[in-house]
């Protein structure tokens, strides 16, 4: 049994991990990433999709990325995160811990992909991979689950749980192994209003405690300026606009100073900016 206690008052018996033995776990420090991008092109036989484009996020930035439907947002973090080739210029991403980005990047989509078969704490811990011992996982699962405030829902199947908390399983299973980069690919999409704000405030507040870069892909502009330190707008394969969100954080809806930076956003996107 490990020294760890929760602080949501789990119910007995679901942070045991498994074979009993005494261990000490911490759930792990982050190194966040840092992104340079120099004259970056994307073209798809005829379809230049992004053209020349320059950008740098430094490490521990909320980085969001709009625009119309097929401006390239979602072949832009494919290149962010690694997944795609550019068709020529120079990406070069870099950590203290000298991980590749492949290693040390997660991607939360906007269906949360768990697995039917496993309970929660399980589908958490796949997210660590082969070379976690299994009591070492069980326990960081765990932890992470406390930090999602799903800890009482460690022992459940995914199918007995909503989707805004099946989201924040998928949430923890990226962060279970402290990435230095998550990728957010349009995850909250599928969420009704109230239940996209409570997952707001939580990766505001995760992002703030852990400090990893974040990269969100959004239609929602709003969702953007709640979330994001800086904005870009893509458009025409090139950033159209580049907006630091200069707001404290925690943000509140209904502040009418991210409504001023909604309506730029807008009107860059719409093509008035
Ligand atoms: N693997 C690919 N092969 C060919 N064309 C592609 C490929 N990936 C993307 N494209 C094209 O590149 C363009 C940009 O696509 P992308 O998915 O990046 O847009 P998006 O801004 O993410 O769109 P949406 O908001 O609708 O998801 C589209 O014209 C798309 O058809």
């Amino acid at each position: 049994m490990s020294g760890y206690v929760s602080r949501y008052a789990p119910r007995p018996g679901t942070i045991e991990p498994l074979g009993g033995q005494r261990q000490t776990v911490s759930a792990g420090a982050t190194e966040a990433v840092s992104i340079e991008l120099r004259r970056i092109d994307q073209t798809f036989g005829p379809n230049r999709v992004l053209r020349g484009i320059d950008l740098d996020v430094p490490a521990g930035q909320f980085l969001a990325i709009v625009g119309k439907s097929g401006c390239g947002k979602s072949t832009l973090l494919r290149l962010l995160v690694g997944l795609d080739r550019p068709t020529s210029g120079s990406l070069r991403f870099a950590d203290r811990s000298g991980d590749t980005v492949e290693a040390n990047a997660r991607i939360v989509f906007q269906e949360p992909r768990l697995l039917p078969w496993a309970r929660v704490v399980d589908n958490v811990a796949v997210g660590l991979g082969q070379d976690v011992d299994e009591n070492t996982a069980h326990v960081k699962a765990l932890m992470v689950l406390d930090e999602v405030q799903l800890l009482d829902k460690a022992d459940q199947w995914p199918a007995r749980l909503s989707g805004g908390q099946r989201q924040r399983v998928a949430l923890a299973r990226a962060l279970v192994s402290r990435p230095g980069l998550l990728v957010f690919d349009e995850p909250l999409g599928a969420l009704d209003a109230l239940k996209r704000i409570t997952m707001q405030q939580l990766v505001s507040r995760v992002w703030r405690e852990l400090g990893f870069t974040a990269i969100l892909v959004t239609h929602d502009v709003s969702e953007a300026v709640h979330l994001a330190d800086r904005v870009i707008v893509l458009d025409g394969g090139k950033v159209a606009l580049d907006l630091d969100i200069a707001a404290e954080h925690p943000r509140h809806h209904g502040d009418p100073d991210l409504a001023v930076f909604e309506r730029r956003l807008l009107n860059a996107i719409l093509g008035a900016d």
